[in-house]
């Protein structure tokens, strides 16, 4: 389809005789996480489009049979803070909005530095706020990922019996212990035996249905291997389980390490079905940087039906 707009950017152009609008993207993903990437920022029009939900753009881009796939849609947008080089939004596959995502901060990061927007150093904003990133070698990037709060109206978190610093609901007549916390996104931390044999599709969902998460939640599955390592599956909100989610292996190291079960402070390797992600979490600050790969997978331009 050959035009040449940046990318992101809806063109209009003939197709079979009459006028379709397409809309240039970059698929990236992170540690199997996978992302469409717009840039917004010459096109406000596109930003309000994927805002509404009512619109479907973002579920239509999302789509693995009829879209490009992804199980989040990224866009650019020009920064808001003093030094930052850029702003990113995030929506879940099925068009809700996020205010987190770690694999995704670093897909837009190698975006950014291949755009030439920023070098090796910089500042990004999110909905969560405002992260410093680093080049961390060939393909990858480290992400200050702001401090975990582990306060449940932060989460919002409500009606869940709690014992120090876990939860238990009850699900149908099935009680269900987890750990709970925001990394500016809701998190919910099930320790299991073995990940492999986790109810990742059942007690996920169930999960995020359970009146105690208003706001629905992240769901992760747990595995202590030692102190420094663990693996990790989660049910994403808006997403269905996904190959990994950056914003849930920072939440459950935030989570074992505040039980004592990892020490996060020396870092945990986290293990997750797509990739590995290094998290290192310092208790006395609260920070937390998240260190993984980001990648390009393709270049395209998806042709949208008039009115669609
Ligand atoms: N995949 C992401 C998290 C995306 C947002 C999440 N599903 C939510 O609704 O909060 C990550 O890597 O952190």
């Amino acid at each position: 389809m050959g035009t040449a707009t940046a990318p992101g950017r809806a063109t209009e152009h003939a197709a079979a005789g009459r006028p379709a609008s397409a809309i240039r993207f970059s698929k990236m993903q992170g540690a199997g996480n996978d992302f469409v990437v717009l840039d917004l920022r010459q096109d406000a029009t596109l930003a309000e489009r994927l805002s509404n939900p009512g619109d479907g753009l973002c579920r239509a881009l999302a789509n693995r049979r009829t879209g490009v796939g992804c199980d989040q849609v990224l866009g650019i947008e020009r920064a808001r803070s003093d030094g930052a080089v850029a702003a990113y939004r995030i929506w879940n596959a099925d068009g809700s909005p996020a205010r987190q995502c770690g694999n995704g901060a670093r897909c837009v990061a190698a975006w950014l530095v291949r755009d030439g927007a920023a070098g090796e150093d910089f500042r990004l904003d999110s909905p969560s706020g405002t992260h410093a990133v680093q080049r961390a070698g060939k393909g990858r990037y480290t992400i200050g990922m702001g401090a975990p709060s582990f306060a449940p109206e932060s989460i919002p978190l409500a009606g869940a019996d709690r014992e120090q610093d876990v939860y238990v609901v009850d699900l149908d007549g099935t009680e269900v212990a987890f750990g709970a916390v925001s990394m500016g996104n809701p998190h919910a931390v099930v320790v299991v035996e073995d990940v492999d044999d986790a109810p990742v599709a059942t007690l996920g969902p169930a999960l995020q249905r359970s009146a105690s998460f208003p706001e629905s939640v992240n769901v992760g599955f747990v595995q202590v291997l030692a102190r420094d390592r663990i693996r990790l599956r989660v049910c994403e909100r808006g997403a269905g389980e996904t190959l990994a989610c950056g914003s849930g292996a920072c939440a459950a190291v935030a989570v074992l390490t505040r039980q004592g079960r990892v020490d996060g402070q020396g870092g945990v390797a986290v293990s997750l079905p797509g990739g590995d992600l290094h998290i290192q979490y310092d208790p006395g600050s609260g920070a937390i940087g998240m260190t993984g790969p980001a990648a390009f997978v393709f270049e395209g331009e998806m042709a949208m039906e008039d009115g669609a």
